[in-house]
């Protein structure tokens, strides 16, 4: 797969950018929704999507997971806000899963405002009128074949887009996806990731739904984390959201010293835009995914990688495969992260 900022522009990639990332000389800009949960991760990936020459921020929408719906909406306007980009519109999301039921929101892990107990004054903007999945719709139906889909949260809003307009797989550029763990154990128990986990229903219908997507599960994205000593770094740095970015870790760093052992923070949400922007940095295995949506299970991805010719059909028969993401180069995608956040 191909880097979406060629190789001669790839070396402007850090040069500066208007609000959206988007400068002249990029005729052709990554026209990009940011399906999100801020979340301190998601706050990290938002605020480097602005940040990146060659990446036009066509709007966010928001979902449940790390907080609420409702304060999604509230922390995206307050990023759009703060990366200086007011005018992004910010689409709410479903207030819960297709079943009815949330299970959990992660205030344990983002604490309760979902920016690390920083509570910043309120926005002064306010959310659009259309919900998320129409937004979804009418973008990559104004933009056929144009639009990528960064999914940070549980994939409920695209769910419901597929619902809406059965075109819209096919309609979408690609959608890649947070979530899963492949081979590997999850997050909220051994079987589930917490996106997935967030919306089982909602996730196996994207997953099967035909559109181009790339999966990075957390088996990738935790082999990617800020050490206390990057955390530091980044402290130190001239970043332009630096000290923010700063402020709002140390909630997610001490829930990975107490979860995981952990002196610092695995990055999920910032490796996932790299996946976007720098594919080139990740390899992938194509095969179909299903979740599991009953039992102790519920919430876990599995892949079928191809490796074996069924003697029976099987309830991963004939969907159409998505690409997992299988191995990733952590020191490429740690440089582009730092040198995005610590850029002045
Ligand atoms: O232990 C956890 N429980 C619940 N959510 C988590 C945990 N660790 C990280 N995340 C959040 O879920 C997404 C990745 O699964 C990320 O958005 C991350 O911030």
């Amino acid at each position: 797969m191909e880097s979406v900022l060629n190789n001669d522009k790839a070396n402007d990639a850090f040069a500066g950018a208007e609000c959206g990332g988007v400068l002249a000389s990029y005729s052709n800009p990554e026209k990009l929704i940011i399906d999100t949960d801020p979340g301190i991760d998601d706050s990290m990936a938002i605020l480097m999507a602005f940040q990146t020459p060659g990446v036009e921020v066509l709007g966010l929408t928001t979902i449940f997971g790390n907080v609420t719906t409702a304060d999604a909406s509230r922390n995206a306007l307050l990023l759009c806000e703060i990366a200086g980009c007011p005018n992004v519109p910010v689409a709410e999301g479903s207030p819960a899963p297709l079943n009815g039921e949330i299970l959990r929101v992660a205030d344990f892990v983002h604490g309760s405002d979902g920016m690390g107990n920083i509570f910043l004054p309120s926005p002064k903007n306010m959310k659009i009128e259309k919900n998320a999945s129409e937004f979804l719709v009418e973008k990559v139906s104004e933009y056929p074949g144009e639009v990528s889909v960064l999914a940070l949260g549980p994939l409920t809003n695209l769910a419901l887009a597929i619902k809406r307009d059965s075109s819209f797989a096919s309609k979408v550029k690609r959608v890649v996806v947070l979530g899963g763990s492949f081979f590997a154990m999850g997050n909220v128990n051994p079987a589930a990731e917490a996106n997935i986990y967030g919306d089982p229903e909602a996730a196996d219908i994207v997953l099967t739904s035909g559109a181009n997507i790339v999966v990075v599960g957390i088996n990738i994205t935790t082999q990617v984390k800020f050490t206390d000593a990057d955390l530091l770094q980044l402290k130190e740095s001239k970043g332009k959201h630096a000290p923010l970015l700063s402020e709002m870790c140390k909630f997610y760093r001490d829930w990975h010293v107490k979860s995981d052992g952990v002196y610092g923070i695995f990055l999920h949400d910032p490796v996932s835009f790299v996946a976007l922007v720098r594919p080139d940095l990740f390899t992938y295995k194509k095969g179909v995914v299903r979740v599991e949506t009953l039992g102790i299970c519920v919430g876990h991805t599995l892949m079928d990688q191809g490796l074996k010719k069924w003697n029976s059909s099987n309830p991963w028969t004939d969907y159409s495969p998505v690409s997992v993401a299988w191995t990733v180069n952590v020191d490429g995608v740690l440089n582009y992260i730092r040198e995005l956040l610590m850029k002045p």
